[in-house]
Order: structure tokens, then sequence, then C-alpha cells
């Protein structure tokens, strides 16, 4: 999906918002672990029940690697069934040498088929470039993240600026608005606008909402661009909202608190129409 597609999308489901399918066997419904794939059967009702509410659903890889090859089939069977038109985002936070960066990318821009993929920039340059080099194809990179830890490195100091200031502008040195997104946590109000200015068209991917407490109001407010310019992800918070028989309606309820919301601040921003 290019730039363009995904900002129609946004524009014609008035909805930025990304579902995580962080999915944890051991807080499904009870019930579905009968089934020959719980992962997927829980993924799939999920996938039903907020399909016209978002825009892309995020696997985080951890959640299934650590299931080994069932974990990759329900993988595989999920990213399969999310309908066609939707972006896909594989956050595995990959980034190697040169070569080895190349089997991750063809791992989930080939064998896969997401559209995304998160990478972790510590390597530097020659360990993202092989991710930039797919064409119609997106690099997500870790920018500020929404965690405490992230004030150990990224929020150091690096000469006059902070460490995480450094990684954007390489980043966009590397990548274009047309194939480079950055992870900035929604946890990070007090420097999200800075982040906007600093870099004004890509889009970022936003997670922390929900479970980790960020603000939608906040972000939107700061870092919302002419094109909208956010996918804000939202994992446990959808995809746990209830826990009975009835499991994907409230997720569905959850997903659908958010983009009302987020078309709100849509029709409300100056420039987005
Ligand atoms: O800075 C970051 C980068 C990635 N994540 C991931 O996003 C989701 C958030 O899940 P919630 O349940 O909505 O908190 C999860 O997959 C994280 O690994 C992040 O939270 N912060």
């Amino acid at each position: 999906m290019n730039r363009q597609e995904l900002v129609n999308l946004i524009k014609e489901k008035q909805s930025y918002l990304c579902v995580g399918l962080d999915t944890d066997l051991q807080k499904i419904p009870r019930h579905l672990l009968s089934h020959p794939d719980p992962v997927f059967a829980f993924n799939k009702a999920i996938i039903d029940a907020t399909k016209d509410l978002c825009v892309s659903y995020k696997i985080n890889t951890a959640f299934y690697e650590c299931m080994g090859i069932r974990g990759w089939e329900s993988l595989q069977r999920t990213v399969e069934y999310i309908p066609s038109g939707l972006f896909t985002i594989a956050d595995a936070k990959r980034g190697d040498i040169g070569n080895t960066s190349t089997q991750y990318a063809k791992t989930f821009f080939e064998t896969y088929n997401f559209d995304a993929v998160t990478v972790a920039p510590y390597m530097g340059r020659d360990s993202v470039q092989p991710f930039l080099s797919f064409s119609e194809k997106w690099t997500i990179m870790l920018g500020l993240t929404s965690n405490e830890g992230s004030e150990d490195f990224q929020l150091q100091r690096s000469g006059d600026e902070y460490l995480y200031e450094k990684v954007l502008k390489a980043g966009m040195s590397w990548g274009t608005p047309e194939n480079l997104m950055f992870v900035v946590g929604a946890t990070r109000t007090s420097q999200l606008g800075a982040i906007r200015k600093l870099v004004p068209d890509h889009f970022f991917l936003v997670p922390g909402v929900g479970a980790q407490g960020g603000s939608l109001q906040e972000i939107s407010a700061q870092a919302m661009n002419k094109d909208c310019g956010l996918l804000v992800n939202s994992s446990r918070g959808i995809i746990y909202a209830g826990n009975g028989e009835d499991f994907a309606q409230d997720a569905r309820n959850a997903a659908q608190e958010l983009q009302k919301e987020m078309a709100e601040h849509l029709a409300a921003h100056k420039t987005f129409a």
C-alpha cells in the first residue's frame, strides 16, 4: 500500500486506528482453547468485529514466535485473513548487519507479505537500508518509544540534542515519507509536538493508547499533519476489552469508541479534509 492509498483509506473510514493483535494464549477466552488453532480463532473473531473501524492491524511477532512452528502458522493464517486493502504491520523490531537484515525483510515482506515491519535502528544505516530497498513496502523505525527504558538511551543528550532526535534525523536522510515511518510512543506527549516539528511529513506509528495510558486527544492535537500522519495503535485495550462469549463485541465497542473520537479529531484538523 502506498502513502496516498493509506491517506485515502483514513479519509474513507474516518479512522487512523491500528488494532494490535498481541494474542496471548493465557488471556484469550477459555472457550476458544478447544479450537485447533485458538490464536487464529481469536484473531479471526477480532478482525471480523473491527475491520470496518480500523485502517491497520499490527501483529506483534513475539506473541507468535514464542509458540514455535504453531505460532508462525497462526501468524500466517492471521495475516492472510486480514482483508486486502488494510495496512498490515509486522511488529518484529528487527535490524542486523546488512545481509541478515535482507533476510528479515524477505521474511516479512515476501514470505508473509506484510506492508510494513518495525526496525530497531541501533546498528545504523546499513542495518536499516535493506528494509528500505523493498519497493511498495514500509520500514517503521523506532524513534522515541513508549516505555520507561526510553530514558536510558533515547532521552540521553548526544551533543546538543537528544539521541532520539539524532536517530530521527538520520532516518529522514535514509528513507522518505513514502517508505519510512517512525514509532513515537503515546506516553511521550511532552516531546510529541517537537517531534512533529522536526519530522513534518512522515507517518508516525503511535503505540501506548489504552493499557499504557496515552491520550488520543493529546496525540492528535500535537502530531496530526495535513495527511493525518498518524496510525494510533491499541492492543490490549481492544482485544481484551472482554473475556466472555461476547469478547468480540466488547472489542468492537472499544475500537468504536476510539474510531468515533478519531473522526472528531480529523474533522477538527485545520488542513486534513
Ligand atoms: O514504543 C513502543 C513500541 C512498540 N510497542 C508495542 O505496541 C503494542 C502496545 O500494546 P498495548 O497493549 O496497547 O499497550 C505492543 O505490541 C508493544 O510491544 C509499544 O508499546 N511501545
